[in-house]
């Protein structure tokens, strides 16, 4: 084992095991493998291997060499294998299987990657399969070598008479005639082998020469076949290879509009819809789809959503909502942040919906040990089965370490070029964490950490600000993006990556760990300027407040915990010294995020206390350190003409609007209503009203935050 370790990349392996060595270990393998439906299956987690770019090449464009020509350790550079399949599949991570050459070599051949819908999850004994550039890795054990397959479109899976097949791997026609091929699809299909079905249709298909008549219900049933599958695309090119000019053509038409809904192409979908309705104007099953599909536009075109009913649809086992995505008031162009950016396209106001978007790719699946990795595993799936949503998402930030082909998600040897590094970076640049529903999950008794993670492709595109324009909500996989505050038309839209940490050095070293960048947003460029004695001495601050914060208070007379007068006082104290160490310079308009905690906790100490004006004091400071515009003295917080309303509209651009604004409004109402101030009482309510829209997405009584 240590020669083999010590084996330079590309050197020969001095030993290779035998056939029947491959097939005993293999054997014990499977025989520890279980295959019943109920077995878990092996989570995929993300890739952690070393990078390196997916083939762009054709099969038809490499050398093919023999297995014997393999080197340790060497991505085959312009080279590629091809190989029978000569053992049952043992299914783990990937799927790993014998196989063996023109020549009689043989080599383990282990497959990650690929979907459900591919025959190549599980390859077959028997199936004929290339190999473009192969890389040939040790796997550990002595003389344990195997070929390693992580781009899915590395690996084809070849028809039974590719002309490329050598002579002595052709096993001859597999079954006698196109009728016999048609006829094993069906038995597929009735057994719910669905990817073995597409592939004895396309065999019929090629089978059957010219013979239009026989070939076009093939073609309606590989559609429907690929339908089942999600592979909407190749549905929508079988649908339209269907149509005869006869009047069974409503059915390609119906199945084109249905691959199209798939994929979300509404407007493409309503014209297949529309001429099946021409034909069949009765079809029950066609004009449902149609009504689908006109409301779906219409959502698109007006951002005309109906939350409550969609919040009210939601269950765990239902979290894909039939929604379009209203995008038309933002934009995707240069921004000079960074890359790309969105821009408002026209004037929104707050509260207005900057845009809605239905999520790209969204596993169900809340549990957040689990979640990165089933997105990621979709993320792969849906890519490689539908290559028009290959075309945009690869075109989504990865990073700027990965290398980037220019071929990635282009059309070689039938196939998406899908690099799952690549798919991993832009996973973890653009992903975002949902919860099923932000009203829900805003609750204070909700459970917390329930976070599926989904891929919106359009608000992939929007920049990070502390101090965002936009806050973004969710409603199962639809995200909900307001405007803030007001946002003139052609200004970049930000939104927060994730809540951002009070202290400078905290949250700069998240966006430079995760993300890679130096915010420039105006709080972080202006608290830059704060000396290092002052940031250091806040920090310090801050954390004697949290020691004071989370001190286990007295227990009071009927048996609550109320923090004393001198736990109180203390707070006070060190609160003011904290607010002094910002300059007001620096700080005048701009939030002081150091100081909500305090505020927040003193809030919560004095009504516990029922001292209401210094509720009414600290909450203010909460909204002020915010960086929302409020009365500044406590003769000012007293003053009845002070409009709790305006504060989204008249508080500069730099506030930065979270779920604690809505609670610090609401424990004002009740300060001001125990003070007699009825009027000042109902605008804190109305103002709390409005900000819990922007929180959650849509109108919801913020009651339920008490
Ligand atoms: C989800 S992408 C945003 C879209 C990206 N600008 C693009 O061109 O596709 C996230 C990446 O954008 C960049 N980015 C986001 N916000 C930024 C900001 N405020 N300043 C600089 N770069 C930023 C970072 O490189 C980050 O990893």
């Amino acid at each position: 084992m240590a020669a083999t370790k010590s084996l330079a990349p590309g050197s020969v392996p001095p030993s290779r095991p035998t056939k029947e060595q491959l097939f005993k270990t293999h054997k014990t393998h499977l025989e520890s493998q279980d295959l019943s439906p109920d077995a878990p299956r092996p989570v995929k987690q993300p890739i952690l291997a070393e990078a390196y770019p997916a083939s762009t090449r054709s099969i038809r464009d490499v050398e093919i060499i023999p297995l014997s020509e393999l080197r340790v350790e060497k991505h085959h550079r312009g080279q590629g294998i091809i190989v029978k399949v000569i053992s049952p599949p043992f299914i783990g991570a990937g799927a790993v299987s014998i196989v063996e050459d023109e020549f009689g070599n043989v080599e383990k051949l282990a497959i990650y990657n690929q979907g459900d819908a591919s025959i190549l999850s599980g390859v077959p004994e028997g199936c004929l399969v290339a190999v473009k550039e192969p890389y040939y890795m040790h796997s550990g054990g002595d003389s344990d070598y195997m070929i390693c397959c992580d781009h899915p479109s590395d690996v084809i899976l070849l028809r039974f008479n590719d002309p490329i097949i050598p002579e002595s791997l052709r096993l001859g026609p597999l079954l006698k005639s196109a009728a016999d091929w048609r006829s094993a699809g069906d038995k597929a299909f009735l057994e719910k082998d669905f990817p073995t079905a597409v592939f004895c249709y396309a065999e019929a298909i090629e089978a059957c020469g010219d013979d239009a008549a026989f070939k076009a219900p093939i073609h309606t049933k590989r559609a429907g076949t690929n339908l089942i599958l999600g592979r909407y695309d190749a549905a929508k090119a079988d649908a339209l290879a269907s149509i005869t000019g006869g009047p069974g053509d409503w059915k390609a038409y119906y199945n084109a509009g249905r691959a199209a809904y798939g994929l979300c192409e509404y407007a493409a979908s309503k014209e297949f819809l529309d001429k099946a309705l021409q034909i069949n104007p009765s079809g029950t099953g066609v004009r449902k789809q149609h009504e689908r599909c006109l409301a779906r536009l219409r959502e698109e075109e007006h951002g005309d959503y109906n939350f409550g009913a969609m919040l009210a649809s939601l269950s765990p086992q239902h979290i894909h909502l039939d929604r379009g995505s209203f995008l038309r008031n933002t934009r995707v162009a240069e921004s000079k942040h960074h890359g790309r950016g969105l821009f408002a396209t026209r004037a929104l106001q707050a509260g207005d919906i900057a845009f809605v978007e239905k999520a790209t790719l969204m596993p169900n699946q809340y549990e957040p040990s689990r979640a990165s990795a089933a997105l990621y595993a979709m993320m792969v799936r849906q890519l490689c089965d539908n290559p028009s949503l290959a075309q945009s998402v690869l075109q989504l930030y990865a990073g700027d370490s990965l290398e980037r082909t220019g071929a990635e998600g282009t059309i070689v040897d039938g196939v998406p070029v899908v690099d799952v590094f690549l798919v991993e970076g832009i996973r973890t640049k653009n992903c975002f964490s949902a919860p099923l529903s932000t009203f829900e999950d805003t609750k204070p008794r909700s459970p917390a950490g329930r976070m599926a993670k989904g891929l919106w492709a359009h608000a992939s595109y929007m920049n990070h600000s502390c101090v965002p324009n936009t806050m973004r909500s969710f409603v199962g996989d639809m995200l909900i993006s307001r405007a803030t505050r007001a946002i003139a038309e052609g200004d970049e839209i930000f939104q927060q990556y994730v809540p951002v940490n009070a202290l400078l050095d905290l949250r700069t070293a998240v966006f430079k760990d995760n993300w890679g960048f130096e915010c420039s947003c105006q709080l972080c460029v202006s608290e830059r300027r704060s000396p290092r004695d002052k940031l250091d001495a806040r920090k310090k601050a801050l954390a004697a407040i949290e020691r004071t914060g989370t001190k286990k208070p007295a227990a009071g007379k009927g048996g609550g915990a109320i923090a004393t007068d001198a736990t109180i006082r203390h707070m006070e104290k060190l609160a003011k010294q904290l607010e002094d160490l910002h300059e007001p310079d620096i700080y005048d308009a701009l939030p002081r995020l150091a100081l909500i905690y305090p505020c927040d906790w003193l809030v919560d100490a004095h009504r516990a206390r029922k001292n209401h004006a210094k509720v009414v004091r600290y909450a203010l400071q909460v909204l002020r350190n915010f960086g929302f515009n409020v009365p500044s003295g406590e003769a000012d917080a007293a003053d009845d003409s002070w409009d709790p309303r305006e504060i989204y509209t008249t508080s500069g651009d730099a506030s930065l609007m979270t779920v604690h604004i809505v609670l610090a409004l609401r424990r004002l109402a009740e300060a001001y209503r125990a003070l007699g101030q009825r009027d000042s009482a109902g605008r804190c309510i109305e103002a709390a009203q409005f900000g819990y829209t922007l929180v959650t997405g849509f109108e919801n009584d913020s009651r339920v935050l008490e």
